[in-house]
């Protein structure tokens, strides 16, 4: 079966290194340099990025980086339905990693809200996503086995709305099984508006989960293959074994 042209481009591209810190290192430089030149251009900038382990050497290599961190926008592209000071929050992770030495100028709106309703909660989360400069700077993607990416994951209630490029909501509610949180994931065609994607992963099992997902190209079964075949911005894969 012939490899849709975007997806294929995209595994072909992949920047593949020997370590996951070498990985996360030339990505963390790479990100500095976006995010340098948009707020010099623009006067603000903004990057978003995910929870999960994989990206922690990435944000230990970027907080001491010299970026004009003040006038950057840090975002998450997903959370799980927890206050910030829980462990399970991405939130936590982030300003436990990312938001110090030098990053701990940047700005760091919250997804999470404590708001009552499905509705009210995508509502709070759009609010808070307002406040970083569109199009997106940045966008730093995590992945996992079964090919999710952010909070969307393979056979969720809420995949197709989440995936769908028509869709008006910044984000949506998802429920994963492990951790069995509620999770606020940014939907596809908002993690699209950047100007800059990177897919971040590590390890044998998700490279073989990113060519089956070409292979089978069913977004529902695995929705990485979503992100990866359009044509709206080019996905940077970065890769270590
Ligand atoms: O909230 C989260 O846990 C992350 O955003 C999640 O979507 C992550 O990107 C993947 O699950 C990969 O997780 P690892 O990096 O831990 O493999």
């Amino acid at each position: 079966m012939k490899r849709p042209e975007p997806a294929a481009r995209a595994l072909d591209n992949a920047q593949r290194f020997t370590r996951a810190d070498r990985a996360a290192s030339a990505l963390a430089t790479r990100i500095s340099e976006i995010i340098t030149y948009g707020a010099r251009a623009r006067g603000r900038a903004s990057l978003l990025v995910p929870g999960g382990r994989t990206p922690i050497p990435l944000f230990d290599a970027l907080c001491g980086l010299d970026v004009p961190w003040q006038q950057v926008y840090v975002g998450l592209t997903d959370e799980r339905r927890v206050p910030p000071e829980d462990r399970q929050s991405n939130a936590r992770l982030i300003r436990e990693h990312l938001l110090r030495d030098r990053a701990a100028a940047a700005h760091f709106p919250l997804l999470y809200h404590d708001a009552v309703g499905d509705r009210a909660v995508e509502a709070a989360c759009g609010a808070a996503l307002g406040l970083l400069p569109r199009p997106f700077d940045a966008v730093v993607v995590g992945m996992g086995d079964d090919g999710h990416i952010a909070s969307l994951f393979p056979g969720d209630a809420a995949l197709a709305r989440g995936l769908d490029p028509a869709t008006e909501a910044p984000c949506v509610l998802t429920r994963a099984a492990d951790p069995p949180y509620e999770r606020l994931s940014l939907t596809l065609a908002t993690l699209l508006s950047s100007r800059w994607v990177a897919l971040l992963i590590n390890g044998s099992a998700k490279w073989a989960a990113l060519e089956t997902a070409i292979e089978r190209q069913d977004a529902q079964a695995s929705p990485v293959y979503a992100l990866l075949n359009q044509r709206q911005v080019a996905v940077n894969v970065f890769y270590a074994p």
